[in-house]
Parts: structure tokens; sequence; C-alpha cells
């Protein structure tokens, strides 16, 4: 990879700018070495440009033999037409990175030139604070130099593990929809709170900070989650009561149905754009 690459995103939405947050932040790549693109809604460009001080340009007037790094970020079912477009424009030696959900990268090289080289890279929205835990899985073509850039950019987002991609749709489970979860958990406890009389504003930040205590003991305590959580439960104590209430209603089971399923729609993403390529 050169010094100082110029990173081009395809795609605006909330993972891009997730990751300009991220990146921007940790002054890892000045800002005026990062585009971002999209189809047509140029207020958002013009929006990212003056919150991050990165270029927003219109694709028509992108000049795509001076990026080095493409970071795909549109939604899934817009691959296709993108790939197909990217090719006339583009070298193989020019890095893609994809995040799109569902999306292996022997579909993105068999679209683009012999040779291409592809990560698939699958992030969460706290890249935004550098907190995200991100996974990595290269192509076939991708050499280790370009993995090793892909490995100390994404680590300004936070966490990077290099997986074999047929974990891929799991970790998407798991980390990339995750935090979708633990929202949701926080809307409940926040309603709760609130009915109890508690500020919502207040109640917010207990039930955040409850979510982080929690996560920094796993990151920094040897126990597993199952002793830390027999620490705090007391025989016929309050978290007995807590937890029965989660094991009658199902708690777990739902928590472990939603990873699945996340996972699930992942591989059906991807089976969906195999049958669609074939018909073509
Ligand atoms: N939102 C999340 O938490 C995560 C999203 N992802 C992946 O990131 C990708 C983007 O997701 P979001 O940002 O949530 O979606 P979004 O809907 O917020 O953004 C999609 C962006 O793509 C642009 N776009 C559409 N067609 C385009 C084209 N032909 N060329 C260039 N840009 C085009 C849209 O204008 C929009 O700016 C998806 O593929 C998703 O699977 C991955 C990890 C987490
Ligand atoms: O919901 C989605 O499909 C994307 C991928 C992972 C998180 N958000």
């Amino acid at each position: 990879m050169v010094k100082n690459p110029t990173i081009a995103f395809l795609g605006a939405g909330s993972m891009a700018e997730a990751m300009i947050a991220g990146i921007v932040a940790t002054e890892q790549t000045p800002p005026n070495h990062i585009i971002v693109t999209n189809r047509s809604n140029t207020a958002r460009l013009v929006k990212l440009h003056n919150k991050y001080g990165i270029q927003g340009i219109k694709q028509e007037h992108l000049s795509f033999d001076k990026i080095d790094v493409f970071i795909l970020a549109m939604k899934p079912k817009h691959a296709q037409a993108v790939l197909q477009s990217l090719k006339h424009h583009i070298r193989p030696n020019q890095l893609i990175l994809s995040v799109l959900a569902g999306i292996s990268t022997a579909y993105i090289e068999n679209y683009l030139h012999e040779g291409q080289q592809v990560i698939r890279v699958m992030p969460n929205t706290s890249a935004m604070i550098q907190e995200s835990a991100t996974a990595i899985s290269a192509g076939i073509y991708t050499t280790a130099n370009n993995v090793g850039y892909a490995q100390t950019l994404l680590q300004c987002l936070g966490e990077v593990y290099i997986i074999d991609e047929n974990h891929m749709d799991i970790f998407t489970g798991i980390a990339g929809s995750g935090p979708a979860y633990f929202y949701y958990l926080m809307e409940h406890i926040e309603a709760v709170g609130k009915e109890a009389g508690l500020d919502s504003e207040v109640v917010r930040n207990i039930g955040a900070q409850t979510i982080l205590g929690a996560a920094k003991m796993i990151m920094q305590q040897n126990d597993t989650p199952a002793e830390l959580r027999e620490k705090v439960t007391s025989p016929n104590g309050t978290t007995a009561a807590g937890l029965a209430a989660l094991k009658k209603h199902g708690g777990g089971r739902a928590i472990a149905q939603a990873v699945k399923d996340a996972a699930k729609r992942s591989q059906e993403i991807s089976a969906q754009l195999r049958k669609e390529t074939k018909t073509v």
C-alpha cells in the first residue's frame, strides 16, 4: 500500500459515517485523503464534508485512478450494479474493502478483474467512537501487505479480528447487528425505569453504565460470563428473581435466536445474490 493512501467510500449512509468519524478522530488518514460519494443525495455529501472535513464528491466526478482504497458501503441489493460499473474504472491492484453484509469476496472478485484485491469487512456502528468489533477476511488475490494495511486502518475503529470467511455470517449476527440488541434491551429498561418514576435521561445513563461495567468486567477479569453472573446472584435475592423471569420468558433463547436469525439472513442475502447472478 502506498504511503498516505486516498480512500473513497461508495455509499454515504450510517455505516460509512461511523467509519469516517472513527478514521478522522484518530487522524489515521488526513481528511483530505478521504472521499465519500453516493448515487444522488448531494445534501448528504455536503453535510459529511462540513462535519468531518472530508471530500464529498458526486460519483460521476470521481477520479477513480487516483483512489487507492475503495470502501463499498451501499446496501447489498445495490452491489451488483455498483460492481458492474466499477469494473470499467478500476485496476486489480486498487484495494476493495467491502462492508456489505452477506456479500462474499468471491462474489465481488467475480464481477471485477482477475487478481482484484478484495477484503470483506464487518464493522459495527460503534466505529463512530472507536469501539467497533470488526472482522476481516481477505479474498484470494489480496496481498499480506494489504491485509496488514486494512488491519491498521480498521484498528482505529476499535478491535479487529482476522477470521475465516466461513464465519462471517455468525460474526455479523453477533457483532455487526449486535449493538441493536443492546439498544433494544436498553429501550425496555428505560421504559420500566420511567414507569417507576425515574427521569428518562437518568435511567438511560444508569442502563448504559450497567452494560458498560458488565462488558468491562468480561474484558478485564478472567471469570467467564456464567461465573460473573453467579457472583451477582444471591440465593433467593433480587437477581435470582430477575433471572427467573428471564428464564420463564425465554430471555436467553430469544437472544440466541436473534444471533442465529441475523446470521441466517446474512446467508440468505448471499444465496439470493448468487441466484440473481445466475439468472442475469
Ligand atoms: N448499519 C450498520 O450497522 C452496518 C451496516 N453494514 C453494511 O453497510 C452497508 C451500508 O449500510 P448502512 O450505512 O446502514 O445503509 P444506508 O442506507 O444508511 O446507506 C447506504 C448508502 O449507499 C448509498 N447508495 C445507494 N446506491 C448507491 C450506489 N449505486 N452507489 C453509491 N452509493 C449508493 C445511499 O445513497 C446511502 O448513502 C450495508 O451493505 C450493510 O450491510 C455493515 C455493518 C454494520
Ligand atoms: O442490518 C443490516 O443488514 C446491517 C448489517 C449488520 C448491521 N446492519
